[in-house]
């Protein structure tokens, strides 16, 4: 819509406040925000499948109901994501040209799942055992927007390792953005959202994936078809490396040195974005981060060893 923009408040999906950025237009209030690239558009999905449903309308600047919970995360989440990208690695939007990020939510029934399908990130109220609201974790909104980025960079195939390796830096931002944020971080995936009535855990891990049954070695690795043949699973993988190289540690008698969460964010980006390409598998993705940061840190660096350390740990050569 146009009109001016305004401060808006509400309550998120943990029952916490938070401010945003809202347009008023004639009598109503908006959730879009113009002061980020082309826009931040948060719609409601309405409980039915068709998407987007209509930008999220309201007749005052206060969402504090407990159906606009699920509208006031997406909406204040995705404007935290985009601050991130831009400001950390300079990139304005996914596309690097400031599209407009749209989320929709309420989108079908009991939907236990969250998903990016190439225009928008769509969330599930999901069905209150399972998940509760799934835009209410930060790490699976950064999760969402990042497959966004994947896409318009290396564009990794969604389906067995390219796949998994697609994933698990979905999982990697979204832990990175709790940590920039300081929002409660930690290298669990969905643990605000997931299981709403059993407190203390998570939906995966990428400190230990073994936790939630995900592989933590390439030796352990699916190998059948389900689930893109195993993009959920086999992303534990990768995760563990991550997170090895960010924390450091001992794993399987491999002995790794912690660089730090900024240095294994900005390794991951740039591989993403410079070396992976649409059929990167796990040892390719390997060599594409070494490279990266032999960039960034220099080719005898302990960044650059780290990064060899980390994968030796989880049995990607
Ligand atoms: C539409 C089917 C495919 C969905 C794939 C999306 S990108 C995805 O991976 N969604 C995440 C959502 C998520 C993220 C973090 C924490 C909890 C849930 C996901 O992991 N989905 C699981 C449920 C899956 O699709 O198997
Ligand atoms: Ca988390
Ligand atoms: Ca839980
Ligand atoms: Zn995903």
């Amino acid at each position: 819509v146009v009109g001016t923009t305004v401060n808006g408040t509400g309550t998120g999906v943990l029952g916490d406040t938070k401010s945003f950025k809202m347009v008023k237009s004639g009598a109503y209030y908006y959730l879009q925000d113009d002061t980020r690239g082309k826009g931040v558009h948060t719609f409601d999905a309405k409980n039915r499948t068709s998407l987007p449903g209509t930008l999220w309308r309201s007749t005052d600047t206060l969402l504090d109901a407990a159906y606009d919970r699920a509208a006031v995360d997406a909406h204040a989440y995705a404007s935290q994501v985009y601050d991130y990208y831009k400001d950390v690695f300079g990139r304005n939007s996914f596309d690097n040209n400031g599209a407009i990020l749209k989320s929709v939510v309420h989108y079908g029934r009991n939907y236990n799942n969250a998903f990016w399908d190439g225009t928008q990130m769509v969330y599930g109220d999901g069905d209150g055992t399972t998940f509760t609201s799934l835009s209410g974790g930060l790490d699976v909104i950064a999760h969402e927007l990042t497959h966004a980025v994947t896409e318009r960079t290396s564009n990794l195939i969604y389906r067995n390792e390219s796949g998994a390796l697609n994933e698990s830096i979905s999982d990697i931002f979204g832990t990175l953005l709790e940590f920039h944020t300081n929002n409660n971080p930690d290298y669990l995936i969905g643990e605000d959202i997931y299981t709403p009535n059993t407190p203390g855990d998570a939906f995966r891990s990428m400190s230990d994936p073994t936790a939630y049954g995900d592989p933590d070695h390439y030796s352990k690795r699916f190998t059948g078809t389900g689930d893109n043949g195993g993009v959920h699973i086999n992303s534990g993988i990768i995760n563990k490396a991550a997170y090895l190289l960010a924390v450091g540690g001992t794993h399987y008698n491999v002995s790794v040195t912690g660089i730090g969460n900024e240095k294994m964010g900005q390794i991951f980006y740039r591989a993403n974005t410079t070396y992976f390409t649409a059929s990167t598998t796990f040892s390719q993705a390997r060599a594409g981060l070494v490279q990266a940061a032999a960039d960034l840190f220099g080719a005898n660096s302990q960044e650059v060893n780290s990064v060899k350390q980390a994968f030796n740990a989880v049995g990607v050569q």
